[in-house]
């Protein structure tokens, strides 16, 4: 039997409605509606994607609905990528084709002037996120899928990464100063120099989305529309382009200070202060300049 599966995320009113929703579809589909949970201590996406690919491999469900939440923008789209299916991001709107039993994905295009209906006809699953409060939540019968992941060691070492992971959130919210880093960082070894001018400035390191899915930072370090939200005195965006979603988890920042390589980056157009050229050299020499002005003669 065709399966229709809505990913579980605690305390997300999003996922009643979705289940109260998926039950209506699996029944005009003839699909076994299902609630899946992945049973790991926090979420990380790369652990969330992998678990969740495994099972989807296996069983492969018809479609898979996600909350537009945080966690469901940063995991549909990661799993979708590894499935090589598509996704569509904030439906409004859900029904079945009676004739093809396709699913029909309606959200709002052209900055909501119109509904479009999407359709994934031909890729297994159809995916989708939708938004909080769309669907009225109705308790509803399901089958409840959790999957437990075989990794003690991954549950090991995100226990161990826990409480570092609640001092990094905890840092990012509260300090003066973020220096982020993106994808022009290069390699994940060059964070280093992002870590010793956070340390000499008092401030935390935080992170591009970019650079949190290849795995290079943590999730708790991504700051913007599917990360996190600061507010610091200055921010120093190093080899970041500018992307619409990371600028709206900077805009309450005092100071955004921009170091690009290219001059047409778009950051350029949002920073108070910019700088072209290579982070690797310019982090550097900031830290050389604050080092002799704090640490004279050191
Ligand atoms: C639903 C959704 C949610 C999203 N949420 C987020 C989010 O929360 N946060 C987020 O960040 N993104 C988010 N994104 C992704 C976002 O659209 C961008 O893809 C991402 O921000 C790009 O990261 P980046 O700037 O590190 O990489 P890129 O866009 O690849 O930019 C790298 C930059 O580095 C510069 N560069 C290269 N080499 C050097 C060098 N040596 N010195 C200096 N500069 C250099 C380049 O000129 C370029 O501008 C989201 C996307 C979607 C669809």
């Amino acid at each position: 039997m065709n399966e229709l599966w809505v990913f579980n995320e605690p305390n997300q009113p999003v996922v009643d409605e979705l289940l109260a929703k998926g039950r209506i579809l699996a029944d005009q589909a003839g699909m076994k509606l299902c609630r899946v949970s992945v049973d790991l201590p926090d979420f990380q996406n790369d652990y969330f994607t992998r678990a969740l690919l495994t099972l989807v491999q296996k069983r492969r469900p018809q479609i898979m609905l996600f909350g537009a939440t945080a966690i469901g923008k940063t995991l549909a789209p990661t799993l979708a990528a590894k499935l090589g299916t598509g996704l569509t991001a904030d439906c409004t709107g859900l029904e079945i084709d009676p004739e093809t039993q396709t699913l029909k994905m309606i959200r709002p295009a052209y900055s909501g002037n119109i509904l479009a209906t999407v359709i994934c006809e031909k890729r297994r699953p159809q995916m989708a996120t939708v938004r909080s409060g769309i669907f009225g939540p109705e308790p509803v019968q399901f089958e409840d899928i959790i999957i437990r992941p075989d990794c003690s060691s991954v549950r090991k070492r995100m226990q161990k990464t826990q409480k570092l992971d609640d001092a990094e959130r905890e840092k990012l919210h509260s300090t003066e100063f973020i220096i982020a880093g993106g994808r022009g960082i290069g390699v994940p070894e060059n964070f280093q120099c992002l870590e010793e001018l956070a340390e000499v400035l008092g401030g935390a390191v935080g992170a591009s989305k970019a650079v949190v899915d290849m795995g290079w930072r943590r999730w708790e370090q991504q700051v913007g529309l599917s990360g996190k939200t600061v507010a610091p005195v200055v921010y120093i965006a190093c080899g970041i382009s500018g992307a619409v979603q990371h600028l709206e988890g900077i805009r309450r920042a005092d100071i955004l200070v921009a170091i690009n390589n290219d001059p047409e980056a778009p950051i350029f157009d949002y920073a108070d202060y910019g700088l072209v050229g290579d982070v690797l050299e310019i982090v550097p020499e900031m830290i050389r300049q604050l080092h002799e002005r704090h640490f004279p003669g050191k």
